[in-house]
């Protein structure tokens, strides 16, 4: 089974510079890496560039960072699933931490999102993780559980779901790595769900990523800020051989 190593770019880079990263990535990547699954989640103003650089049938996947659940219709600022899959997005992340912090995403609106990824054949990327009060209440596991089964609840193919470990205190510029016991049980709950594979992501880099890749439960690494540089990012991937 391949390991997923990729990267959002959240909101950074110009269409310019997403594509001169995706030409380095799909250079040194060639025609695919035995092992390794990498994948690039420009903003939704980089996707058509990264995808159009990395070109038809990439073993590189492009992504987008939120998706609709509905087709089309009147919903201002919005992107749906037809439009990401236009664009060239073979994945669609769905639920991370901050869109559920800053922008009403919720459980609901992350089945539905799921949903809509599925019913157009694209891969949803669905983004779980526990507040550092669930955790220091030892209710991270299940918070991580309930929010993956709310997402897979219903679904027409479960099996087909990324799911992304998440934990929101380990995320961005105020986050800090985990320690491997804090993130065990979360991981160990998910690997009891029907998703395809479990990565992890929030203060990955360099240095705990060959620990972290070897965890238990761990199937991939999607990583933020520390894969903004291109050449941190191909030595991201390296690691996943
Ligand atoms: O989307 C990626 C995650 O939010 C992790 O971000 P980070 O690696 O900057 O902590």
């Amino acid at each position: 089974m391949s390991r997923w190593i990729g990267t959002s770019f959240k909101m950074t880079k110009t269409r310019s510079e997403a594509a001169s990263y995706a030409a380095r990535v799909r250079a040194a990547v060639g025609d695919g890496i035995d092992g390794v699954q990498p994948f690039l989640i420009p903003s939704a103003t980089a996707v058509s560039v990264v995808a159009d650089t990395l070109g038809p049938g990439s073993p590189v996947l492009t992504g987008v960072q939120n998706a609709h659940w509905d087709d089309e219709g009147a919903w201002t600022g919005e992107i749906s699933v037809p439009q990401a899959a236009d664009a060239g997005a073979r994945l669609v992340e769905i639920g991370h931490s901050e869109r559920r912090a800053h922008f009403a995403e919720t459980d609901d609106t992350v089945r539905l999102k799921t949903a809509a990824a599925l019913r157009h054949g694209l891969t949803p990327l669905v983004c779980v993780g526990e507040s550092a009060a669930a955790r220091d209440a030892g209710r991270g596991a299940d918070v991580v559980r309930a929010q993956a089964e709310a997402a897979l609840e219903g679904q027409s193919d479960p099996g087909a779901v990324l799911l992304a470990y998440e934990p929101v205190w380990a995320i961005g510029e105020h986050g800090r790595p985990p320690r491997p016991e804090e993130i065990a049980p979360a991981l160990a709950a998910l690997a009891e769900l029907p998703a395809r594979a479990v990565l992890y992501g929030g203060s990955v880099d360099l240095r705990n990523a060959p620990w972290l890749l070897e965890l238990p439960g761990v199937q991939g690494l999607f990583v933020g800020r520390a894969a903004w540089d291109v050449d941190a990012f191909l030595d991201l991937v390296a690691l996943g051989l």
